[in-house]
């Protein structure tokens, strides 16, 4: 670890893409932090640049200002530091799930012939034992999703950067998706940085969020959301929670900036 304890750091990240002739800012002097261990969520309007600063975290493309720091390291434009979880699962559609697991394990260094045990023991400690034989189109999008998060979480990279993974599933599904990550992520604590479009999801699973501003987007408040770990589902209905929410609201809707 660093020397003060951020497993990603990003220092005033900047980046535009021309449009036409023009030139468009989408990335305004972005720095956060994510501590070892540590749930960190962004929330933002749409089309406010979160996918492109993934890529600038992912190395696939590299900021025109800035720095991307991996354990105190500048690893800007790097590849391989990160796991990545899509709003759709990406899961290998000519493997089976178990095949899909024991992919990620070998390709981070795990044994091809204790991989295969692995696969099993984790898709049962995910209650999809059942489906281990099954292709991923067989799955819902829930199940589908467990399996592509159990995926980024087995390939053992610095940070686990999940983009929007739930924005795909109803309601209820999507609750459950919540209390089912939380569980294992408390289990086994990983340096995420999640982005979500819902308050309720940033407040229900995060240590800190950040809000930033519409394009060209700006860090317009850091929160540290102050309910105790292990989580309990039902934190939503405390008056705090509600007043958390209200703030992010507010933030977000007037785009208001400032420190808490
Ligand atoms: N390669 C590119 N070339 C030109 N413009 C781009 C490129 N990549 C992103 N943009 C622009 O940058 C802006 C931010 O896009 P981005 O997908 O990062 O937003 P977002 O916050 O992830 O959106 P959403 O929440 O809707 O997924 C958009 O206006 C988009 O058109």
């Amino acid at each position: 670890m660093s020397a003060h304890g951020s497993m990603l750091e990003l220092k005033g990240i900047s980046k535009s893409y021309m449009r036409g002739k023009e030139r468009h800012l989408v990335l305004n002097d972005i720095s956060l932090t994510v501590g070892a261990g540590e749930f960190v969520s962004l929330i933002g309007p749409s089309g406010s640049g979160k996918s492109t600063l993934f890529r600038m975290i992912g190395g696939v493309e590299k900021p025109d200002q800035g720095r991307v720091l991996f354990d105190g390291e500048d690893r800007t434009g790097q590849k391989g530091l990160i796991s990545y979880m899509p709003q759709q699962a990406a899961l290998f559609p000519w493997l089976k799930v178990e095949d899909n697991i024991r992919f990620a394990l070998v390709s981070t260094g795990t044994l091809k012939r204790e991989a295969k045990a692995q696969a099993a023991q984790w898709l049962e400690r995910i209650q999809l034992g059942h489906v281990a034989k099954e292709y991923p189109h067989v799955l819902s999008g829930g199940m589908q999703q467990r399996v592509s998060f159990l995926r980024a979480l087995l390939m053992q990279r610095d940070v686990m950067c999940l983009d929007e993974p739930f924005a795909a599933l109803d309601a209820l599904t999507r609750a459950d998706m919540q209390r089912w990550l939380l569980e294992l992520w408390e289990a086994d604590r990983r340096s995420v940085l999640f982005v979500t479009h819902s308050i309720e999801e940033a407040l229900v699973l995060s240590d800190r969020i950040y809000v930033l501003s519409p394009a060209p987007a700006t860090v317009l408040r850091e929160l540290v959301v102050p309910f105790d770990r292990p989580r309990r589902a039902d934190v939503w209905t405390s008056p705090e929670f509600v007043e958390l929410k209200r703030e992010v609201l507010r933030l977000l809707e007037e785009g208001h900036s400032g420190t808490v």
